[in-house]
């Protein structure tokens, strides 16, 4: 479980963090997103006990990162920054890294294949792919086997099969009972792999949902076209909406399709098409982070 009441960190000039309050619980993989700089990385090393507070609390299992008995058993934590040496192999890396967590040379091995390394688990992590460098970093924070999983953006230079390999790998860590934090900047890129959503803007939490909830919101857009669209977008316009314009089409904003269809009747214009458009996740997803 993770918990984040009121949190909030101020530097000098930004609050990179505003009072960000949320939960992931056990069992579900939760998706961290939010835009560039809107505060992502500042909330999860505040969680890692990387960066202090200004104020609020930042809670792993209950507890301050600062108190946890044996963090490496409890938390681990794949972060933006290499974590590994590039003249070292991933081999070597992990056994040194298995020695911290009090991990056996067993864990390291079906570690590597686990993640896909074991064929180049001698080779240098400084030749290795950035997809790769990922892999050894999923790697490492699964060595004292942790409930608690925090990844920041994780799917960066992955390809798709390694993202089939994460998604995996995840479900399989909630579906033993741990908790999953996973931050993105694209949700489209997260999609398949979470159950729960945090939106942040800003430094402050703009929506949280399960993806299911949020793929029912977001602005129906319509596609619009008449005889007469320059009349139509004025009483679009009049009527509430936002309008915008595609060759002949206006998309609109804001309004159901029955009222469309009844204010160009009540305007005298006649309809030559009207669709209406479901948001796309993507679509939602940045309605909210953008606000
Ligand atoms: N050490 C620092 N000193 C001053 N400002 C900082 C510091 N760290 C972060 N910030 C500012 O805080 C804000 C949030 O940054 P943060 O890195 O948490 O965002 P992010 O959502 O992780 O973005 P990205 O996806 O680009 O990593 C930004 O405006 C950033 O410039």
């Amino acid at each position: 479980m993770i918990e984040t009441i009121d949190l909030t960190k101020a530097y000098r000039r930004v609050r990179a963090v505003d009072g960000i309050s949320f939960v992931a619980r056990p069992g579900r993989v939760t998706g961290f997103l939010g835009l560039n700089g809107s505060g992502k990385t500042t909330t999860l090393r505040m969680l890692l006990g990387l960066t202090r507070p200004t104020s609020g609390t930042a809670l792993i299992n209950g507890q301050p990162f600062g108190e946890l008995k044996n963090p490496l058993r409890e938390v681990g934590a794949v972060l933006e920054q290499g974590i590994s040496h590039p003249g070292q192999s991933g081999r070597a890396h992990l056994i040194t890294q298995a020695i911290l967590a009090g991990a056996s040379r067993a864990r390291v091995n079906l570690l590597l294949e686990t993640v896909g390394l074991a064929d180049a688990d001698t080779q240098r992590t400084g030749e290795y792919s950035l997809g790769m460098r990922q892999r050894l970093a999923v790697a490492t924070a699964l060595l004292g086997e942790p409930r608690v999983l925090i990844l920041d953006e994780p799917a960066n230079g992955l390809d798709p099969e390694g993202i089939v390999w994460l998604r995996e790998l995840l479900r399989a860590h909630a579906d033993a009972g741990g908790t999953v934090l996973i931050s993105s900047h694209l949700l489209a890129e997260l999609a398949q792999l979470i159950d729960d959503v945090v939106i942040i803007a800003n430094g402050q939490v703009r929506r949280a949902a399960t993806l299911a909830e949020l793929a029912g919101e977001g602005t129906v857009r319509l596609r619009v076209r008449g005889r007469d669209p320059v009349r139509l977008w004025r009483v679009f316009e009049e009527a509430g909406a936002e309008v915008a314009a595609e060759d002949d089409t206006l998309q609109v904003y804001g309004l159901s399709p029955e009222d469309a269809g009844e204010v160009a009747f009540a305007a005298g214009v006649p309809l030559y098409e009207l669709a209406a458009d479901a948001p796309s996740l993507e679509q939602t997803f940045l309605e909210l982070a953008a606000s």
